[in-house]
């Protein structure tokens, strides 16, 4: 029986992708194979050593103490693009906010008082304090073309935009999808030159904090919008308000609210809901759910942020799967011990990705617990399951 402990509030449709009979899955159970969360962070909870693989229901990892988890060989695994739709429509909402003062607007009608007569007459005063503007022809700068950067891109040059992106890793994958209208950038500074909304759409790293700063801000236009979907902490909030203060900025749109940012009149933030559709949370739930079964029942990886993609037909019933530092002669060492134990090789699947490497073994008997001991004495081997 593997058992699934849920640290954050998963669809069911995952949830549904765990027989009963083979997987117990619930919030609260001792000695878990595997974490299935979203947003909880988990740099200060004490891990337990059953713990054979983390499933992040979203894109984000940086609530998952990564290193610590590639030390122990257990793979951390996401699910790119399954809530990128639900990303972009909520920046496009955003943008449409931003622009047309439509909270600010909306407040104001809230507040009208008296007749409907003398209510219609006061909307007819009001209403030139909330004279936005529109998309078509204006410029949106995309900051990481990934999944969601590419699609905003994309969207916003079907509105009508020109759009200007920058990411110094896109990969031939997101090139390929990406509308050959949109623009490049150099550099974060020259994107920023030429934006009039700037939407961001990285992780949030020691490399993405702060990246918007007050530096950065006074080189954009005057009156531009400023859209953060994708951490708190990637654009400096103290600098986004001195520059709406200052007259600098018209709004900021951010998904991350604090004491700072809720009451603010050009600021709109939302308590982190851009993923959350049940469209998204479904994606998210099945694709984290199905690449949790197979690396439990068959040790292939998907999906991982720390591992390499691995996957090798079962050819017999008794399998190995083990991580390893990637340094010379780790091959070498397990298969002596399995050849000295009377193990016969019968397929074998080795990948390595940056420190780390991951071997699966198909033998032609069963493996015992002491030749499992023996592979995990050997110097660099960080895990080892028989599956
Ligand atoms: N608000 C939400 O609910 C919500 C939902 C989903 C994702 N997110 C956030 O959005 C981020 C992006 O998600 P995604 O699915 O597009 O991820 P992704 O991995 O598909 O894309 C991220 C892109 O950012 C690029 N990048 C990294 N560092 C960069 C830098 N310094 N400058 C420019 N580009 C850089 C990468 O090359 C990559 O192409 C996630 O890491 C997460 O933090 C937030
Ligand atoms: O799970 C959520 O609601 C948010 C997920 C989002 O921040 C992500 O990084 O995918």
């Amino acid at each position: 029986m593997y058992k699934i402990q849920t640290l954050n509030n998963i669809s069911v449709k995952g949830l549904e992708k765990f027989p009963r009979e083979t997987y117990e899955v619930a919030s609260e159970i001792q000695n878990p194979d595997a974490y299935m969360l979203r947003s909880l962070k988990l740099h200060n909870v004490d891990i337990p050593e059953s713990v054979l693989a983390i499933g992040r229901a979203g894109a984000g990892v940086n609530n998952i103490p990564i290193e610590k988890m590639s030390a122990r060989g257990v793979p951390v695994f996401n699910a790119p693009g399954a809530n990128a739709n639900a990303v972009k429509e909520l920046v496009l909402t955003g943008m449409l906010l931003g622009c047309r003062n439509i909270c600010q607007a909306w407040e104001c009608a809230k507040n009208l008082t008296g007749d409907d007569e003398s209510i219609s007459k006061e909307v007819e005063q009001v209403k030139k304090k909330f004279v936005g503007f529109e998309l078509p022809g204006r410029t949106l700068g995309v900051i990481g073309l990934g999944a969601i950067g590419t699609s905003v891109a994309n969207m916003a040059r079907d509105l009508g935009m020109n759009v200007v992106g920058y990411d110094p890793a896109l990969t031939v994958e997101r090139a390929w999808q990406l509308s050959s209208s949109i623009e490049s950038a150099n550099t974060v500074d020259e994107l920023l030159a030429k934006s009039d909304f700037v939407t961001i759409h990285v992780p949030f790293n020691e490399g993405t904090k702060n990246l918007i700063n007050a530096r950065r801000i006074n080189t954009m236009n005057d009156n531009a919008i400023i859209l953060n979907f994708s951490r708190n902490g990637i654009v400096n909030d103290e600098d986004a308000v001195e520059a709406l203060n200052a007259g600098k900025l018209y709004s900021y749109i951010c998904d991350f609210p604090s004491n700072l940012l809720k009451d603010h009149p050009r600021v709109i933030t939302l308590p982190h809901l851009g993923a959350s559709t049940g469209e998204a949370e479904e994606n998210c739930a099945i694709m984290i759910a199905d690449q949790l079964k197979d690396f439990l029942e068959n040790g292939n990886i998907k999906n991982s942020v720390n591992f390499p993609q691995v996957k090798m037909p079962r050819v017999s019933g008794y399998r190995m799967a083990i991580a390893n530092s990637n340094v010379p002669n780790m091959v070498g060492q397990i298969s002596s011990i399995l050849a000295e134990t009377g193990h016969n090789i019968l397929d074998l699947l080795n990948k390595s990705r940056g420190d780390l490497a991951y071997t699966l073994l198909d033998v032609d008997t069963e493996i015992t617990k002491d030749v499992v001991d023996q592979i995990k004495a050997i110097d660099g081997v960080l895990s080892v399951r028989t599956i």
